[in-house]
C-alpha cells in the first residue's frame, strides 16, 4: 500500500522490552508506517470526572470518522465490554462482546487485547478506536498492550490519553492515601495523560478552576490543559494528536518547566514532573544504557538516594550516527526511539526530554544524562 506520499515517513525502530522478558525482548516488529494503522484514543479519568459524558459527546459531534468504542464497565456479576462503531450518518452498529476474564482495568492484559482483537475483525467499518476505562484504571498498561502486542501493535496506533477531571473533587482524589503507600489511581491517570480535560467548571469559581490547574500541572505540565462544561471538548484538540509517534510537534512545545511556581504542592505528592535541555550530540548505545539504567534497572537514584520511578518520558534527541532528530516515547518501563525529520540549516542541535514520574528530581537526571554529551 505504499505510495509516493508516504515515501518519507520514518521507519519505526524495533521497540525495546526490559531485560528479563527475554521472549518479548526477540520480538521485533516490522517496521510500519503510522498512517496505515487505525489510531486509538484512551479516555481515562476519576470515577464521575465525565468520561462518559465526552464520549457522548464525540459520538454525536459532526466528525469525519467512523468511531468504535470499547467500554469497559464493571456490570452487576460480569464484566461486559460493549462496542459500538457510529457512522457519519448516524447509524448505531451496535455489537456486544462479553469477555470472561474481566475488564481491561484490572491489567488483565489478555482480556483487554482480546476485546480488542474481537472489535478489529470489524476492520473496516471504523478508522477510529475509544477506549474508555474505569474510573479506577492506571492507563499504564493499558497504552503498553499498542506496544507490546504485536498483532495489534502493526494494525493500531496509540493517539493520546486523555483523562478527564472532575473540577470539583479533584483536590480530594489526589489526596486518597493508598494504604499500601502506593500512587493514587487520580494521579496515575493525571501523571500519564497527554490532554487533561478539566470538567465541572460550572461547579467552582475562576480562583479555584486556577488552583486546579496549578496543581495538576505540578503532577504533570507536559499535557495540553482544556477547560470544559459537560466534556465539551474540541476534537481537534483530543483526537489524531499523534502523542506517541515521530511527534515531534508536541515535543518542540514543551516548556522548559520550573518546578519552584509550584513546590507547595509537593509536600505530599510525589509525582511530578521535570524537563531539560542539553546542547550537543548524544552517543546511542550511551543512550541505551541510561534507558535501561533508568527505567528497568533502576539504578539512578534521586538526590535523597530513593528510587526514581519513570510514568511517562519524551524527547527529541541529537544522536550522534543519525542524521536526522530521534524521538523517545516512554510508558513505564517501555520506550521507544524513532527517527523522524532532519535538523534546519540553523537549528541548534540539543537534546530536549521531559519526564514524569515518582520521586524525580531535576539534578540526578540532568547529572546522568550529562555523562554521555559531547559538546559540538
Ligand atoms: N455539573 C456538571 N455535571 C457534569 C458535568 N459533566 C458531567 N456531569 C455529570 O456528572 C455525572 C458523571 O458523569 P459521567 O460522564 O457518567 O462520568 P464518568 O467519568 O463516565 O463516570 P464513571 O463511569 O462512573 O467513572 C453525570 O451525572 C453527568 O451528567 C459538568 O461539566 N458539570
Amino acid at each position: 500500500m505504499a505510495s509516493d506520499e508516504e515515501d518519507d515517513i520514518p521507519e519505526l525502530v524495533p521497540l525495546s522490552f526490559p531485560k528479563d522478558d527475554s521472549s518479548q525482548q526477540e520480538k521485533e516488529r516490522e517496521p510500519q508506517t503510522s498512517r496505515n494503522k487505525v489510531p486509538v484514543t484512551i479516555i481515562t479519568g476519576f470515577l464521575g470526572a465525565g468520561k462518559t459524558t465526552l464520549l457522548n459527546y464525540i459520538l454525536t459531534e459532526q466528525h469525519k470518522k467512523r468511531i468504535a468504542v470499547i467500554l469497559n464497565e464493571f456490570g452487576e456479576g460480569s464484566a461486559v465490554e460493549k462496542s459500538m462503531a457510529v457512522g457519519q450518518s448516524g447509524e448505531l452498529y451496535e455489537e456486544w462482546l462479553e469477555l470472561r476474564n474481566g475488564c481491561l482495568c484490572c491489567s488483565v492484559r489478555d482480556a483487554g487485547v482480546k476485546a480488542i482483537e474481537n472489535l478489529m475483525e470489524y476492520k473496516g467499518k471504523f478508522d477510529y478506536i475509544l477506549l474508555e476505562t474505569t474510573g479506577l484504571a492506571d492507563p499504564g498498561p493499558i497504552a503498553s498492550i499498542f506496544w507490546l502486542d504485536d498483532g495489534l501493535g502493526s494494525s493500531l496506533i496509540l493517539d493520546g490519553i486523555v483523562t478527564v477531571v472532575d473540577a470539583k473533587y479533584i483536590h480530594k482524589q489526589l489526596d486518597e492515601v493508598k494504604g499500601d503507600g502506593s500512587i493514587n489511581e487520580a494521579i496515575r491517570q493525571i501523571g500519564l495523560a497527554d490532554v487533561i480535560i478539566i470538567n465541572k467548571c460550572d461547579l467552582i469559581n475562576d480562583d479555584e478552576i486556577s488552583t486546579v490547574i496549578q496543581r495538576i500541572r505540578s503532577i504533570n505540565s507536559m499535557a495540553n490543559f482544556i477547560q470544559t462544561i459537560r466534556s465539551k471538548v474540541n476534537l481537534d484538540d483530543i483526537l489524531d494528536i499523534n502523542c506517541y509517534t515521530t511527534s515531534d510537534k508536541s515535543i518542540g512545545k514543551i516548556e522548559l518547566y520550573s518546578q519552584s511556581t509550584t513546590d507547595q504542592y509537593h509536600i505530599d505528592k510525589s509525582v511530578n514532573t521535570v524537563t531539560f535541555e542539553v546542547i550537543g550530540s548524544i552517543n546511542e548505545n550511551k543512550l541505551e544504557e541510561w534507558l535501561q539504567e533508568l527505567l528497568w534497572e533502576k539504578s539512578i537514584k534521586n538526590k535523597n538516594g530513593k528510587e526514581m520511578n519513570i510514568m511517562r518520558m519524551k524527547g527529541l534527541l541529537c544522536i550522534e550516527s543519525s542524521p536526522v532528530k530521534v524521538i523517545l516515547q516512554c510508558v513505564n518501563e517501555l520506550y521507544e526511539l524513532i527517527p523522524t525529520s532532519g535538523w534546519e540549516e540553523n537549528e541548534e542541535q540539543l537534546n530536549r526530554l521531559v519526564f514524569i514520574g515518582v520521586n524525580l528530581d531535576k539534578e540526578s537526571l540532568l547529572t546522568s544524562f550529562n555523562t554521555f554529551t559531547k559538546l559540538q
